[in-house]
């Protein structure tokens, strides 16, 4: 009896400690830092616990397909991309507090708000939203998209070196093998009689193709199983939960465990890759010109002075390099694609630019540094259609933006298409496609340098960029040779987010030999 009644007074106890965990976790410490953000004077919509405002932000999303008829194509996507937002943001200014489940969020479209918040706050000092970083463990566990800290530190450092020039240089020819593959495919189609293809779909299993090779090297074959899983993950996360931050909505939908599943299958095929070339890496030629052999290169040589990479910390850089390095790319050379078939004299002055920079000379590193106008094209087209539509960030402390104190804990989520599509930023032709905007100006004539996010900004800023830069002129200046392009009248223009910004149902051009 005495025993039984110990037993009940555990049970209880536990049970009280557990409720007392949960109601901190989604109640009393998100109230708190809700209050602190409002003293602040920030509006925002009213939630509803445990939803949020989760709810309306799934009603609106599904109620916006976009359009289907090519006579007009609008660049004004905010409205279709995030419409929850537009309308919010026209209520409630361009900084007002909204709810993913029981978070709250920052919700910013402001530059001068971005630049007076970051001037002081180091990389390392930035955080990722908790939230966030749950739901997308399986696809960068502990990478460093997500990582914080002085770990951040220690992994950016070991990470840079692989993007300097001197090895970006070696990974050209591996770009150009792959994308010569995808066109001499284009040409047997067109040759067979089917000039309509879906640009996107090639695209995109050529950028994976080319970070299978860069990241692997030989053993890329095993890197492109990894790509497959990765898209299969990426569509299982993004389509399915639309109730982010409700409490168990992870068990709501099974989906999300098979996200899970996904993620061990990923991270055993990359183990296995990690540990085969672990073995042969000394034995190799000193190059290392893949990111894996750069990445352990940088960590033995750490080894010795610093901390370097554990083999768990290791897989997370891997399917963070391999998921950031291929989508993204990818997608501003789709929607490149697009906005060239809108726009013939564009390919036509790209053309004539490859002819006089590079001429007969091969295509690499160096020869298309010289791409002065299709470098404006690529900001362009990244500010329109920004395959990274939002930054995240948590505040691992207190922020001072002028009187305001924004709270330690509190998760941001900055709206680069909105800033993006800001006719008071850019002015009136803010949705005109006018590449030449940025011949003069990096910010492209942005009325604010915090205006023009693509990459991020900071300590914490794109580490691919430059690869991607060389990506994208590479694939582009070898299409644009070979072929010229128009839409093809089954496009239908649909941009919505899974993660990235891209078109809903592919990109359909009509291609025809140069
Ligand atoms: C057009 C192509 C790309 C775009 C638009 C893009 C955009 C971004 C953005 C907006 C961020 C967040 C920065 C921030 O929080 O301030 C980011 C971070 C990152 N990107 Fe990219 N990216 C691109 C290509 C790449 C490539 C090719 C790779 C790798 C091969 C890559 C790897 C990463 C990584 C690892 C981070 C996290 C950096 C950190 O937190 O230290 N990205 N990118």
């Amino acid at each position: 009896m005495e025993f039984l009644g110990v037993l009940c007074f555990i049970v209880v106890v536990n049970l009280s400690f557990l409720i007392w965990k949960l109601l901190n976790a989604w109640w009393i410490c998100p109230i708190r830092r809700y209050r602190k953000l409002k003293r602040n004077g920030f509006g925002g919509p009213a939630p509803s616990f445990p939803f949020g405002n989760t709810s309306e932000m799934k009603r609106k999303a599904t109620g916006n397909t976009g359009s289907c008829n090519n006579n007009y194509i609008s660049h004004d996507i905010h409205p279709t991309v995030f419409p929850y937002f537009d309308r919010w943001q026209k209520v409630h200014g361009n900084v007002f507090i909204y709810w993913l489940g029981t978070e709250p969020f920052l919700y910013i479209a402001e530059p001068e708000f971005v630049r007076k918040m970051s001037a002081g706050v180091m990389g390392k000092s930035w955080g990722k939203p908790s939230v966030l970083r749950n739901d997308r463990e399986p696809m960068f566990g502990n990478g460093l998209v997500m990582v914080e800290g002085d770990d951040w530190v220690r992994h950016r450092r070991l990470i840079n070196p692989a993007f300097s020039p001197a090895n970006l240089k070696g990974m050209a020819r591996s770009m150009v093998e792959s994308a010569t593959n995808m066109l001499n495919k284009w040409t047997t189609l067109i040759n067979s009689g089917h000039p309509e293809i879906d640009v996107e779909r090639d695209i995109a299993s050529t950028a994976g193709e080319i970070i299978a090779k860069t990241s692997f090297g030989k053993n890329y074959q095993n890197g492109q199983k990894v790509f497959q899983k990765l898209k299969a993950m990426q569509i299982t996360l993004f389509k399915s939960n639309s109730f982010l931050g409700v409490p168990f909505s992870k068990y709501m939908y099974p989906k999300q465990l098979e996200a899970k599943r996904l993620g061990k299958e990923i991270d055993q095929l990359l183990l296995s890759i990690i540990n085969a070339r672990k073995e042969t890496i000394n034995d190799e030629n000193p190059q290392y010109c893949d990111l894996l052999g750069l990445l352990l290169k940088s960590n033995n040589e750490n080894g010795g002075t610093g901390k370097p990479l554990t083999t768990r910390e290791l897989i997370d850089e891997c399917k963070t390099l391999f998921f950031g390095g291929h989508d993204t790319t990818a997608l501003a050379l789709t929607w490149t694609l697009l906005l060239l078939a809108l726009h013939p004299e564009w390919q036509t002055q790209l053309r004539e630019e490859i002819r006089e920079v590079i001429g007969d000379k091969e295509v690499d590193f160096t020869t298309i540094a010289g791409l002065k106008k299709m470098g404006c094209v690529m900001n362009e087209v990244i500010r329109l259609y920004s395959p990274a539509p939002n930054i995240q960030r948590q505040t691992r402390e207190d922020i001072r933006v002028d009187d305001l104190i924004i709270p330690k804990g509190t998760n941001m989520w900055i709206d680069v298409v909105k800033m993006n599509h800001d006719s008071a930023l850019w002015g009136k032709d803010v949705n005109e496609f006018r590449p030449e905007r940025f011949k003069d100006d990096i910010y492209g004539g942005c009325n604010h340098k915090m205006g023009f996010l693509p990459f991020g900004f900071g300590g914490r800023m794109c580490v691919g960029r430059n690869f991607s830069m060389m990506q994208y002129k590479i694939v582009l200046t070898l299409i644009l040779s070979r072929f010229s392009f128009t839409l093809s009248p089954i496009y239908c223009h649909s941009p919505s987010t899974l993660l990235t910004l891209r078109p809903s149902y592919g990109l359909p051009l009509i291609l025809q030999p140069i």
